[in-house]
């Protein structure tokens, strides 16, 4: 029998690593409607295809051996993988849903958040993403802790390509940067960001580690330019936009829900 799961994608407009001496990255990110579908079949052997097609899957690879579970897992995307909008996290934990269910897991939603954050960090493809996948909305780290709130702005976006997270998180100059700039960039949020403040705030970010392309900057200033205010999805080559109308090509909203199962035995 097949199942089905739903998880929203996400962006990810503040990142900063975690500390030299461990602990978990900090960041501001929100979940959009627009997601990734998952269709799982138990099988005698793991296997991940993209819309039908085999296509390379490590995390949801990873997920389902750490889970101890074979099956064939369709990755029926919404949002353009690799461009920033947490896609294979969002897999991820879709294939996590969908598993527990179709192999009857004992395990709590909690654990299997946990597992697919596991899947995540060991694929190198993501690292807060599935947290704020699981809840929606938008999430950002304080002092004090994770903070959520929902807010209902129209967001506009444009994307032009991909940028492989795995790649930026190996790359040790970025990642002092970001720890840096990501930093900054939280402390300054107000203790209830709006949308317009987080992309400002990740327009700062994106100036000071140096990693806009010239598709990005273009977008941000056209965004600017009409009174709006753009920062970038980490890690894309996708800006996303709020106080705009029409400027740029695509739009979607937070979603205040997360990940779910669509159809189970
Ligand atoms: N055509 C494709 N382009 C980019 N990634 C792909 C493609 N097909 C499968 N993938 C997988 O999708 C995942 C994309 O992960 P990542 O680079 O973190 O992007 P995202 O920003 O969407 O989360 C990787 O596990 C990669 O192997
Ligand atoms: C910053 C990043 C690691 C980017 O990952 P991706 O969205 O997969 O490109 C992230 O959003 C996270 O998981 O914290």
């Amino acid at each position: 029998m097949v199942i089905r799961a739903f998880a929203p994608g996400s962006v990810t407009g503040l990142f900063a690593p975690p500390p030299a001496e461990g602990g978990a990255s900090r960041g501001a990110s929100f979940a959009i409607r627009d997601g990734v579908v998952v269709e799982l079949e138990p099988a005698d052997t793991i296997s991940v295809t993209v819309e039908g097609e085999p296509a390379p899957f490590e995390p949801v690879e990873g997920l389902c051996s750490d889970l101890g579970v074979t099956a064939s897992v369709d990755v029926r995307p919404e949002v353009p993988l690799g461009h920033g909008f947490g896609a294979s996290g969002a897999a991820t934990l879709a294939t996590a849903i969908a598993a527990a269910d179709a192999f009857d897991l004992p395990r709590s939603r909690a654990e299997l958040v946990d597992a697919a954050h596991r899947a995540e960090m060991a694929a190198g493809t993501g690292q807060g993403d599935v947290f704020i996948q699981e809840r929606g909305g938008l999430l950002w780290t304080t002092d004090a802790g994770i903070r959520r709130t929902v807010p209902s702005s129209p967001i506009e976006y444009a994307t032009a390509g991909g940028i492989d997270t795995a790649t930026m998180l190996d790359d040790e100059a970025f990642m002092t940067a970001a720890r840096r700039a990501g930093i900054r960039g939280l402390d300054a949020l107000d203790s209830e960001p709006t949308l317009r403040q987080l992309a400002e705030r990740s327009r700062e970010y994106v100036a000071e580690t140096g990693i806009a392309t010239s598709f990005v900057d273009r977008q941000i200033e056209r965004v600017e330019a009409a009174g709006g205010a753009a920062g970038m999805a980490l890690f894309g080559e996708t800006v996303f936009a709020v106080d705009v109308d029409g400027i740029l090509p695509e739009r979607t909203h937070v979603s205040p829900v997360g990940a779910r199962l669509l159809s189970g035995t």
